[in-house]
């Protein structure tokens, strides 16, 4: 689902840097994402995924190097005005309201984008009350998009792991972003939920039409859904293009997979067993 050559790329990081003191955990990271693609952004621990999130959506200003969002240099800007331009995220630990409901962990993000302003919420005037009715339909459904519908009035700290990670989502996708973001969204799975989720994750690209970039140690999951994926090893870009491709460069496969990082995390890799 390619999108056409000439249009805006919804992010665009330009050889970013990242320095942490002596250590740089990303060194000219180029990226590009034109709206509705899926990438997976993969490599191994320590490899400078989350560092390259992090840069991307405001959590951390670039030592050098650029971030554009829809042809927009956000380089500096908060995360919060970098997800009004349009880029939500999910992280690798669970960042949920554990002490409200899944529904008001959906409706918070909802607000963000809401019209009404403070006069009309401290008036409770007829068109915030209309605006707030609103809101928990919106809500609801992104519940109901994530099969969440069920859990509605329980608190998130109440619900199963996996639901938890979906309700992160429901959550990212009611900012109305054009990039969502996933950390690791199938950590702790195991492979059957794993392969659900993506698919869920794909279905949700084609639905609300947005691009998707997705972190995800697993080699056989990220390649069954991914049309592109970008290898980070040590900070640095070392192959990117179509799975295909990718899973046969030696340097991947020095890299990645033939690292004993495998054995340890017992990550599948394609084409070898089950
Ligand atoms: N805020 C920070 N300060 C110092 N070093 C950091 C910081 N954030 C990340 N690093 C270092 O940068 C490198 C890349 O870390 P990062 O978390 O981006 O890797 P990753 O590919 O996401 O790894 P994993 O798969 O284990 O999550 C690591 O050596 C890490 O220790």
């Amino acid at each position: 689902m390619s999108a056409p050559e000439n249009v805006t790329p919804v992010i665009e990081a330009r050889k970013v840097t990242m320095q942490f003191g002596g250590l740089k955990a990303l060194s000219e990271f180029e990226l590009e994402l034109k709206p509705r693609e899926l990438v997976g952004l993969i490599g191994p621990n320590g490899a400078g995924k989350t560092t390259a999130f992090n840069a991307l959506t405001g959590v951390y200003a670039p030592s050098s190097g650029d971030v554009f969002v829809s042809g927009e240099r956000v380089n500096g800007l908060r995360p919060y005005v970098i997800c009004q331009k349009g880029i939500a995220r999910t992280f690798q630990n669970i960042r949920l309201f554990k002490d409200l409901t899944a529904v008001d962990n959906v409706r918070v993000a909802c607000h963000h984008r809401r019209e009404a302003g403070f006069t009309a919420a401290f008036l409770r005037s007829a068109a915030f009350i209309k605006d707030e009715a609103s809101i928990t339909r919106r809500a609801e459904e992104y519940l109901d998009v994530m099969g969440l519908a069920h859990r509605r009035n329980e608190l998130a700290r109440n619900l199963p792991y996996g639901e938890q990670r979906r309700l992160e989502i429901a959550r990212a996708l009611a900012t109305g972003p054009k990039l969502l973001c996933l950390d690791e969204p199938a950590a702790g799975m195991n492979a059957s939920e794993k392969v659900s989720l993506l698919e869920l994750i794909r279905k949700i690209r084609d639905e609300f039409g947005l691009a998707i970039l997705i972190i995800e140690h697993d080699m056989r999951v990220v390649m069954g859904v991914s049309e592109r994926l970008v290898v980070l090893d040590h900070g640095v870009i070392i192959s990117r293009g179509p799975p295909e491709k990718v899973r046969k460069d030696p340097k991947v496969i020095e890299a990645y997979l033939g690292d004993a990082y495998l054995a340890e995390k017992q990550i599948s890799v394609p084409g070898e067993g089950a």
